[in-house]
């Protein structure tokens, strides 16, 4: 999967499998976001479940594909639902995503994060910031879910992470980076006002659950389809949009829409190292 027209059929091919299968995908997910990433996985052809009181995991985490957890909102009630959640995950051989959103907030978060990062995720998602904190485990510079680094900036820390935790990292951005500690990619769609609506990149880290749950095996080619898919939904839905509040409309029902010409068009992926 090297030429872009080689990842295009790729990427389209997981999008096809997502619609097909309609992976279950349990989402442990921060308030801000729960809305959003549920409405992002339906839009992809998923079925999104936001299960997450610790009493229903032993019974609903075996029956679900995949698995999401973020942090953004985490509280001292919330981590033993994730840590039950992520750990049935793992033992039954369930792919799950960490998404450390503003892991660098406080000391309480960022153990939990490494805590969790001990469960075993197959993809750890964040933003440059969040990415460079987990992977030097420190706290301080914070601002908060956003990030003040570009994810190019976070390529050594997200490939000293992987190597480490056995995860494919993915550090969102202006080029969306996903390594697996040797190969370095680069993904190169989406346009700059998604930030600008909250939960972006949460979504992002469901969305790319749903790709790993039709494809466990190549974690490393399901993220940056998941990624690319993502992105274009966002630039389609940027060129009908006025601003932020109608691109997330937008972007919603492009994800919905999108057909294989587009994709084959738009994606941009190119190895990085
Ligand atoms: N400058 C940019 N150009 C193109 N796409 C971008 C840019 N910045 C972010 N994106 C896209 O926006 C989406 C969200 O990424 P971002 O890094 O903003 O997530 P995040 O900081 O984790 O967001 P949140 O915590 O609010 O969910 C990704 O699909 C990413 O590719
Ligand atoms: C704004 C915000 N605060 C905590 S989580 C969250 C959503 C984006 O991560
Ligand atoms: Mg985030």
């Amino acid at each position: 999967m090297e030429s872009k027209s080689e990842w295009g059929s790729g990427v389209w091919a997981h999008l096809t499998t997502v619609r097909q299968r309609s992976p279950l995908v349990q989402c442990i997910t921060n308030f801000v976001s729960m809305d959003l990433v549920a409405n992002t996985l339906l839009s992809a052809g998923a079925s999104p479940a936001m299960v997450h009181s610790v009493v229903e995991i032993p019974d609903f985490t075996p029956h679900v594909h995949a698995l999401c957890v973020n942090v953004g909102t985490l509280t001292p009630d919330w981590l033993p639902s994730m840590k039950a959640a992520a750990e049935l995950a793992s033992k039954l051989g369930k792919p799950w995503v960490l998404d450390p959103a503003a892991v660098s907030c406080s000391r309480f978060r960022l153990k939990a994060c490494l805590e969790l990062v001990e469960l075993k995720p197959t993809v750890i998602k964040g933003n440059g910031s969040e990415i460079i904190a987990l992977s030097s485990a420190s706290t301080g510079q914070t601002k908060g879910a956003d990030s003040s680094h570009e994810s190019t900036d976070a390529i050594e820390a997200a490939k000293s992470l992987a190597l480490s935790s056995g995860a494919v990292v993915a550090v969102s951005g202006a080029v969306d980076i996903v390594t697996d500690g040797k190969r370095v990619i680069g993904v190169r769609n989406g346009t700059k006002m998604m930030q600008k609506i909250t939960a972006t990149g949460c979504s992002l880290a469901g969305l790319i659950a749903a790709f790993l749950a039709i494809d466990s095996l190549q974690p490393l080619e399901a993220t940056v389809s998941a990624m690319s898919v993502f992105g274009i939904a966002g630039e389609l839905g940027e060129a009908m949009s006025k601003g932020p509040a109608s691109l997330r409309m937008h972007l919603i029902d492009s994800l919905y829409g999108l057909d294989e010409t587009t994709v084959l068009n738009r994606v941009n992926i190119t190895r990085l190292g």
